[in-house]
């Protein structure tokens, strides 16, 4: 099949690759024109494991090419992707100023196919419930400026992939989710997904739109229930990680997004868990559920970190270490890392702060240029009166914790993650303090 992916950021660029690497013919369109000559040239303006090299090989065979000219894009394609962002408004909801854009740009550049099927033109991006007809008008306005009407159907295709394990949950997903409203639109997306063999769900548009922001809500929840049952057992002296692990074991809960620590970021459940919110508020209902989910997320960090000011007393003139910057393990991003509220709160009180991550610095550089930058982790432990664990690094849990007991000032180590292992570490000397992890 011939596959145009529109808005290559994380999504996009995977997507791009996905569909190359199942046999299809690709091109990735984008309007960064920074961004499109770094896939050109083979390169990832991203940092995500593996994703690079099978970037490198679809282009070599042929099947994957980047341009910024969607018109060139276009002809003779059988499905074109929409993958751009839509971050938050100021009232949480979706903006879809960039999606709007793309559908009116579609609009006035689509011609008809000399044969076979009208295009169909899934949205990848996570959309509120509505979008999908939304797109379909503004489509269908720029065409009658145009005095045409050049058929073509609409589906909805959401992603579950996530950051870091990107290549890896768009060839294997759990499930792909196809809403379309014509079975023709539905059967071209069963073509296009057949070689990769997953569960697939045919639903309605609306079903689909809903399902994705429903998967991620429900996701946090499970995240948010756990912080908030870690801060009772901290109280009674119960270890949340037997208690997830005793949950877990039940097939109906399933021991998935059960860790507690200092709450969930980046670039999606935060803003997924308040557009699901706004679109209840526009329909006249409250998410009560979901408000808790938020508040308990905003104040986890803060939790964290009254554990430390306990231990530490004033935090004015204290060494602080901070190991982990991004929201999570294995990507650059550090979208609404739980980090970012950390680091503020330990510069407000006056700390010296050291961090480490092995791929978010330049970027939190740009946002606390006054914190100092670790060229390795060990020189990041170097006089240290404390260090927080707040991203759970491969490097940063194998790391020779032993061996790097007298390079620290004061002992005491404060694990967001929960990641090292408490019996070892406080064998080794140190001053353990892990989330509701008694010792
Ligand atoms: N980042 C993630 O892990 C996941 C994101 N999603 C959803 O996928 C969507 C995209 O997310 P990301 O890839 O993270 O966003 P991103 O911000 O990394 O990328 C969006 C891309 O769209 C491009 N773009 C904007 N306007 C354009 C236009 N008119 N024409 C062509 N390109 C245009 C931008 O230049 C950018 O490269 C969002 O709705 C997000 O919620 C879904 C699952 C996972
Ligand atoms: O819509 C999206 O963008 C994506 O959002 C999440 O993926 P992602 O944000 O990349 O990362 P996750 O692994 O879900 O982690 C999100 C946050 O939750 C935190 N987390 C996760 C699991 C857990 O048990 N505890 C916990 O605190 C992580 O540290 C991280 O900060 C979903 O897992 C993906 O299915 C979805 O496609």
């Amino acid at each position: 099949m011939m596959i145009t992916v529109v808005g290559t950021g994380y999504v996009g660029t995977t997507t791009t690759v996905a569909l190359a690497m199942l046999g299809h013919t690709v091109c990735g369109v984008d309007v960064d024109p920074v961004k499109v000559r770094a896939l050109q040239s083979g390169s990832l303006p991203i940092f995500e494991e593996g994703l690079e090299d099978a970037l490198r090989r679809e282009t070599a065979a042929g099947r994957l090419r980047f341009t910024c000219d969607l018109g060139q894009a276009l002809p003779g394609c059988d499905v074109i992707m929409l993958a751009v962002g839509t971050p938050p408004d100021e009232d949480g909801s979706a903006n879809l100023r960039a999606l709007e854009e793309v559908s009116r740009q579609l609009g006035r550049l689509l011609q008809p196919k000399a044969h076979g099927r009208p295009p169909v033109i899934a949205i990848k991006s996570t959309v509120p419930v509505g979008t999908g007809e939304r797109v379909r008008g503004w489509l269908l306005q720029e065409m009658i400026l145009r005095g045409l009407h050049i058929p073509f159907e609409m589906a909805s295709n959401p992603e579950f992939l996530r950051e870091g394990r990107a290549l890896h949950d768009a060839m294997h997903p759990d499930r792909v989710v196809v809403g379309a409203d014509t079975p023709g639109a539905a059967n071209v997306m069963k073509q296009m997904y057949l070689p990769l063999q997953a569960p697939l769900l045919l639903t309605s548009i609306r079903d689909a739109e809903m399902i994705k922001y429903a998967s991620n809500a429900f996701l946090a929840t499970k995240i948010s229930f756990m912080n908030e049952l870690a801060r009772l057992c901290e109280r009674v002296g119960a270890n949340i990680q037997q208690v997830a692990q005793g949950m877990g074991f039940d097939a109906r809960i399933n021991p998935h997004f059960l860790q507690a620590g200092i709450g969930y970021g980046g670039s999606c459940f935060p803003k997924d868990v308040q557009a699901l919110q706004a679109l209840a508020a526009q329909s006249g209902l409250t998410l009560q559920i979901l408000q808790a989910v938020e508040a308990v997320n905003a104040s986890q960090p803060g939790w964290f970190l009254q554990k430390v000011k306990h231990v530490l007393g004033s935090l004015n003139g204290q060494h602080i270490t901070v190991l982990g910057l991004t929201f999570k393990p294995g990507t650059d991003d550090i979208r609404e890392s739980p980090a970012i509220p950390i680091l503020k709160h330990l510069e407000e009180q006056g700390a010296q702060i050291t961090a480490f991550d092995p791929q978010g610095m330049a970027a939190m550089k740009q946002r606390f240029p006054n914190v100092t930058y670790a060229s390795t982790l060990q020189e990041s432990l170097r006089d240290a009166d404390a260090v927080l664990l707040l991203t759970e690094w491969k490097e940063v849990v194998e790391h020779d914790w032993g061996a790097s007991w007298s390079e620290l000032r004061q002992p005491i180590v404060f694990d967001g993650r929960n990641v090292l292992d408490s019996a070892q570490m406080r064998a080794w000397g140190y001053q353990y303090y892990g989330v509701a992890r008694p010792s």
